[in-house]
C-alpha cells in the first residue's frame, strides 16, 4: 500500500496495492493490521470501525460538510468503487495549528484511493458522475442528535469545490448548514 501525506498530517491518502490478471484485479480494501501500523508509525491512534455506509450520487449531487459531536464524533475511511467524487476534510479541532484549513482529493473506482478522515473534522463530498457509489467505514454510530453540517461555501473556509458546469443537488438539511463562525461561537467544534 502506498500512503501519501497531505498537508494536514492526521489526512492520509491510501492507495492499495492492485494485483491486475486476465480477469481482472484483485485488492485489499481494508487490512485491520497493516492499518494499525500504518496509523501507529505515524503516532496516531488505530481505529475501531464500528458501521460501513454506502451511498449512491447523481452527478453534482453534494454531501456535507457533516460531522458528529464526541462523544459520537466519528473518524472515517472513505473510497468510491463506481464513479469519481471530489472529497473534503476539513480541521475543526480548535487546537490544532491547522485549525480551519481543509485538503480536498479526487476518489475515483479506478485510482482506487481512500481517505482517512481522523473524528475531529468536518467530511463532505461532490459527485462529478452520475451513479457514483461511495463506501465509507466509521468509527462511531450514526447519532442523529449529535450530527452537525457546516455550509459547504462557507467563505472563511473558502473551499476549491470543481462545481463549474454541475448542477448542484443538496438536501435542505445542507442548505441550511452553519457558517463556520457560527459553529465555532456556539461550540460546535472540538
Ligand atoms: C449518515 C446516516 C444517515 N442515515 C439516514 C438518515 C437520513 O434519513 C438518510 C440520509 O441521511 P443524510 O442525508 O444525512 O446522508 P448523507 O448526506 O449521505 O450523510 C453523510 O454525508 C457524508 C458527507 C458524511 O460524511 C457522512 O458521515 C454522512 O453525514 O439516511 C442513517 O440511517 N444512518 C447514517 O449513518
Amino acid at each position: 500500500m502506498n500512503i501519501i501525506d497531505t498537508k494536514i498530517p492526521e489526512l492520509l491518502i491510501l492507495e492499495p496495492r492492485v494485483f491486475e490478471d486476465d480477469r481482472g484485479w484483485f485488492m485489499e480494501s481494508f487490512n485491520h493490521k497493516s492499518f494499525t501500523t500504518l496509523l501507529n508509525e505515524r503516532g496516531f491512534e488505530a481505529p475501531n470501525f464500528v458501521q460501513d455506509n454506502h451511498s449512491s450520487s447523481q452527478k453534482g449531487a453534494l454531501r456535507g460538510l457533516h460531522y458528529q459531536l464526541n462523544p459520537f464524533a466519528q473518524a472515517k475511511l472513505v473510497r468510491v468503487v463506481q464513479g469519481r467524487a471530489w472529497d473534503v476534510a476539513v480541521d475543526i479541532r480548535q487546537h490544532s495549528p491547522t485549525f480551519g484549513q481543509w485538503v480536498g482529493i479526487e476518489l475515483t473506482a479506478t485510482n482506487h484511493r481512500q481517505f482517512w478522515i481522523p473524528a475531529g473534522f468536518a467530511h463532505g463530498f461532490i459527485a462529478l458522475e452520475d451513479n457514483t457509489q461511495f463506501l465509507y467505514k466509521t468509527t462511531s454510530y450514526y447519532h442523529k442528535e449529535s450530527e452537525r453540517t457546516i455550509l459547504w461555501n462557507d467563505d472563511s473556509l473558502d473551499i476549491n469545490w470543481p462545481v463549474e458546469g454541475l448542477e448542484l443537488k443538496l438536501t435542505e438539511k445542507d442548505h441550511q448548514g452553519a457558517t463556520f463562525t457560527q459553529a465555532i461561537e456556539i461550540g460546535d467544534t472540538f
